[in-house]
């Protein structure tokens, strides 16, 4: 079954803990990032994170020494979910997963995923970047790249989900934003599926934030999308 992961995009932490009220009999987990994070500093995440399964979405991206001591210094915030920037390499990806392991007792230990090529960029956007593959091969090259280095999962479209599966197996957890319920705005998302869509493809777990945060009812839309996952399971 694909578990639903509310994007709490805010840097207002009444705004936060409000979505969460109004979601959490459909969400079962939620996402703090950059915004919230920057704004608030990292206590505040890690006193989410005890009442809450927590998606620490920083994407950290530096030499392996300095993403290794700062995955160190995060063990406060004990997070179910830590993002790395796949294409900070392997050794990058091997130093945070040794800090993980450091840190954490097994059971405890946050699940590491690799951000591989983000949703907001297309074949024109990777090309700009010096990168000629397609998305889905840049994906394909840098999630086997990651999985190999020790992370647990990946982040990714939907529509990687089938091609990652063929080549890897089981064993990536795929952790999929671009999400966006039929006919809603794609906004900044380039490959985007429904919910419906993922489900059936295989997705873990699915992130959405504009969707439900900007929706008249947020309650409602995060309903609906559960809804979708429940049927499409
Ligand atoms: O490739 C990626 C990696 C992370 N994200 C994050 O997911 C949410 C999506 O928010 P929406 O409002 O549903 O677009 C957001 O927090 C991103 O930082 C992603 O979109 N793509």
């Amino acid at each position: 079954m694909t578990r639903l992961i509310v994007a709490l995009d805010t840097r207002d932490p009444a705004q936060a803990q409000a979505w969460v009220g109004q979601t959490s009999a459909s969400a079962q987990a939620y996402k703090l990032g950059l915004e919230f994070c920057y704004a608030n500093g990292f206590a505040a995440a890690a006193t989410f994170a005890k009442s809450h399964p927590l998606f620490l979405d920083l994407k950290l991206h530096d030499i392996p020494n300095t993403v290794g001591a700062a995955v160190d210094s995060l063990t406060p915030v004990a997070p179910k979910l830590l993002t790395v920037h796949a294409s900070g390499g392997a050794a990058m990806i091997a130093a945070a997963r040794a800090a993980l392991e450091r840190r954490f007792a097994p059971a405890d230990r946050p699940i590491l995923l690799a951000v591989t090529v983000l949703t907001s960029t297309d074949a024109d956007g990777l090309r700009q970047t010096g990168v000629d593959a397609s998305p889905r091969d840049q994906v394909l090259r840098l999630g086997a790249l990651a999985m190999d280095a020790g992370a647990d999962g990946l982040v990714c479209s939907a529509h990687e989900i089938a091609p990652l599966r063929d080549r890897l197996g089981t064993t990536p957890v795929l952790v999929v934003p671009g999400i966006r319920p039929a006919g809603s705005s794609a906004d900044d998302q380039a490959r985007i599926m429904t919910p419906t869509q993922a489900a059936r493809a295989g997705a873990d777990w699915i992130v959405v934030g504009r969707p439900i945060t900007r929706a008249d009812d947020p309650g409602a839309a995060a309903a609906s999308i559960a809804a979708e996952l429940s049927a499409a399971s």
